[in-house]
């Protein structure tokens, strides 16, 4: 098993690339959606409907499927032998920050449904601020993994 990802590091750490950075979009991108949600379209009409299925599909179709391919590669990663020394911070911090993100994503999900049931209760302006939260993230993983303090 382990030579068998050694052999494989190289296209896993290509896939694990590819769906982090489409994850990545989709973080960014849904609350925006959000903002313009909260602060332009009142309910019930065209265009929160159109707003809706936006929503739904990033979520459904980008979204979700890119985080379990980067879960997935990403540990197939960790489990690759002399890839991952837990005697460092690197590590530690790329998986504090990993778990941030995903909370963010499950937060933005809940945040989905409150729309689709119009009770969305966030303001635009506290969108705009959690919009920040992956960005921050992302800086501390990127330097993590390559930095590897
Ligand atoms: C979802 C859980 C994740 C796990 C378990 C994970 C784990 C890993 C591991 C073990 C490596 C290999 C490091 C190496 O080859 O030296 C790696 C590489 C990488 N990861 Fe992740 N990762 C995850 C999510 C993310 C996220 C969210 C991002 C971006 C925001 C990211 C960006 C990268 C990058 C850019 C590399 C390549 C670094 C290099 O080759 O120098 N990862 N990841």
């Amino acid at each position: 098993m382990e030579d068998f990802l050694a052999g494989l590091y190289p296209w896993v750490k290509f896939l694990h690339v590819i769906s982090v950075i489409s994850w990545m979009a989709g973080l960014f991108y849904l609350p925006r959606l959000f903002v313009y949600h909260a602060e332009r379209v009142g309910q019930g009409n065209p265009t929160d409907d159109l707003f809706q299925v936006m929503e739904r599909r990033l979520l459904r179709a980008i979204m979700n499927p890119a985080m379990i391919a980067s879960w997935v590669f990403g540990l197939a990663l960790v489990l690759t032998p002399g890839i991952v020394d837990w005697t460092m911070l690197w590590p530690w911090l790329k998986a504090g920050s990993v778990l941030g993100m995903t909370a963010f994503h499950m937060w933005l999900a809940a945040r989905r449904r409150d729309f689709a049931e119009g009770r969305n209760s966030v303001t635009g302006r506290r969108y705009r601020m959690m919009n920040e939260v992956p960005t921050l993230l992302m800086i501390v993983i990127v330097a993590s993994v390559i930095v590897k303090f």
